[in-house]
């Protein structure tokens, strides 16, 4: 049995005193609960602070992305080595925000998600079609080949341990989210695409997520779905009582 993740990715929102107080409050109020893991996905700086405010807590920290190299010149970067030294547990990789302003591919992702596996991190692989490709019938082939690529290299144990997020980029931050029947046939697809490439074993311990206008008011409907095992969420991450209340409906 898949346990459900909610991660709340707070993408560049919020200051320091902030980012404390959500964590303090979400790791007070969020019960200890194996069913659901609870994962706030935070700008570097706040990290380190982070994470000792979530020790002994239901509450990982995870950062937005990272750099595939351990360290060298590139400035302005962060790398994989850095993460881990600080207990940071995951890394969102491939975000399309990444993606479509910062220039991220498919390549640079699978470098990133092998580089999170060496250091003890685990991915959170983000995958999703614009709307172009979903009226033009590609969204399956294209999230497929986004997987596929993400994945190449891995072994079928870090396949498992992968989070994988479906985010159709339409519905990112815009109040419209994809149907829970549709968001779920794409989740359906990405775990046969893991199938035929791994097992059907590796394939059926594969957390997905998905991502796109989640809300405290559609959470538990798109839960219900047979290949939905999480969400990824950005707007409603913001405020510690509805992000409480994404929580509380991944808990058995
Ligand atoms: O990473 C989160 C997603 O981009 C979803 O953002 P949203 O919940 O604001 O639509």
């Amino acid at each position: 049995m898949r346990k459900k993740v909610i991660a709340g990715n707070w993408k560049m929102n919020k200051v320091l005193s902030e980012a404390n107080a959500f964590v303090e409050e979400v790791a007070e109020k969020a019960k200890i609960n194996d069913s659901v893991e609870t994962i706030v996905c935070a700008p570097y700086p706040y990290l380190a602070s982070l994470v000792e405010k979530a020790k002994g807590s239901q509450v990982k920290i995870s950062a937005q992305n990272m750099h595939f190299e351990e360290n060298g010149a590139f400035t302005g970067e962060v790398s994989p080595v850095m993460l881990s030294d600080l207990g940071v547990t995951h890394v969102v990789l491939g975000h399309s925000e990444r993606r479509e302003y910062f220039a991220e591919t498919d390549e640079t992702v699978n470098k990133k998600t092998h580089a999170a596996f060496n250091h003890d991190l685990t991915p959170i692989v983000c995958v999703g079609e614009t709307l172009e490709q979903r009226e033009a019938n590609e969204t399956m082939n294209h999230v497929g080949n986004q997987v596929t690529k993400a994945l190449e290299g891995l072994s079928n144990e870090q396949v498992a341990e992968t989070i994988v997020a479906y985010e159709p980029i339409w519905a990112i931050g815009t109040g419209k989210t994809a149907s829970s029947e549709d968001a779920n046939e794409v989740c359906s697809h990405i775990r046969n695409v893991i199938k035929d490439i791994t097992s059907d074993e590796t394939a059926e311990k594969v957390v997905i997520q998905y991502g796109g206008s989640v809300k405290p008011a559609n959470i538990k409907e798109l839960l219900s779905q047979s290949d939905i095992d999480g969400a990824l969420v950005g707007g409603a991450s913001l405020e510690a009582d509805s992000f409480l209340q994404l929580v509380e409906a991944g808990t058995k």
